[in-house]
């Protein structure tokens, strides 16, 4: 049984934005706003290719989780000099932090998402791409998808969070919705206060596709390091809740909730994001 951490950490926010960047301390950590997306996907990369070549030095694999989304498509300099060459693609280990129940071939699958706006450009090792099994029922792909990690949390590909029996992935990356969520956790759903299972699942989705297998919050808050990467004015508020301190009258939606028990946080923004956490005045303009 997965025993939940609590969750201790805060996060450190970078916003990216055509003035500049401006690194701001606030209690949810450090606020950071640089040239617009294409300054997010560098830096981006940085971070992904340090953390990278920090746990292959550390451990021998990089395990990292992905999500869905416009976070593949932010992750594209990766593909690029001098990433392509310099990261330990060799090394990586790949999963999903959420896959909707669909053919791999299908438009909506995260797999093919992610093999083709990335891995199908870098030489990561094809045994080593855990996507789930799209010829069983949403129930059965999360247990089978948890059993495979089990194997892989027992070889220590993937490590152990230090307090609980929750895997420790290197690396998951986030997006979030307008709504707030990550993953294919949801507001106001059941799974939120799931403690137990590594891998869940939903049949009623409010993003469709409705089915989907999606990681657990303690496996989420046990991660060494978690990115959460939202652009766009149309996820203001919910920035706004999940980062600003008025949260407590919102009630709480699931980014809110990520917090790694022992790991970093940092938040990847551009400006039309972070619009209701932060004024014109903390440009580098001024
Ligand atoms: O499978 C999914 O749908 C994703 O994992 C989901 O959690 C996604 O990250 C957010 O919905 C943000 O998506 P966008 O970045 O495309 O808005």
């Amino acid at each position: 049984m997965a025993d939940s951490c609590d969750a201790k950490s805060k996060g450190e926010v970078r916003i990216h934005d055509s003035k500049g960047e401006v690194r701001i301390h606030d209690s949810k950590g450090e606020l950071r706003i640089h040239d617009s997306i294409d300054e997010l996907c560098l830096d981006l990369a940085d971070y992904v290719a340090e953390l990278s070549e920090a746990a292959v030095k550390e451990r021998g694999f990089f395990a990292i989780a992905l999500s869905g989304g416009s976070l593949i498509s932010l992750m594209k300099k990766l593909c690029e000099p001098p990433y392509h060459k310099t990261v330990d693609w060799a090394k990586w280990h790949i999963f999903w932090v959420d896959e909707r129940v669909v053919a791999k071939n299908h438009p909506d699958s995260n797999y093919k998402l992610a093999k083709d706006g990335l891995l199908s450009k870098v030489p990561i090792v094809p045994s080593h791409v855990y996507s789930i099994n799209d010829s069983l029922t949403a129930e059965a792909a999360a247990e089978e998808y948890e059993f495979v990690l089990r194997q892989l949390v027992k070889t220590r590909t993937v490590a152990v969070c230090e307090s609980c029996d929750c895997p420790g992935f290197d690396l998951i990356l986030l997006g979030m919705g307008p709504d707030g969520h990550i993953a294919s956790l949801f507001p106001n759903h059941p799974i939120l206060d799931e403690k137990d299972e590594w891998v869940t699942f939903i049949t009623d989705s409010p993003k469709p596709p409705p089915e989907r297998i999606t990681f657990t919050l303690p496996v989420i808050n046990s991660a060494a390091n978690v990115a959460i990467v939202v652009t766009g004015g149309e996820k203001a508020d919910a920035i706004h809740l999940a980062i600003g301190d008025e949260m407590a009258t919102h009630g709480l939606i699931p980014a809110h909730l990520v917090a790694p028990s022992h790991g970093n946080l940092v938040w990847f923004l551009d400006m039309a994001a972070a619009s209701k956490i932060v004024d014109s005045s903390q440009s580098t303009d001024s």
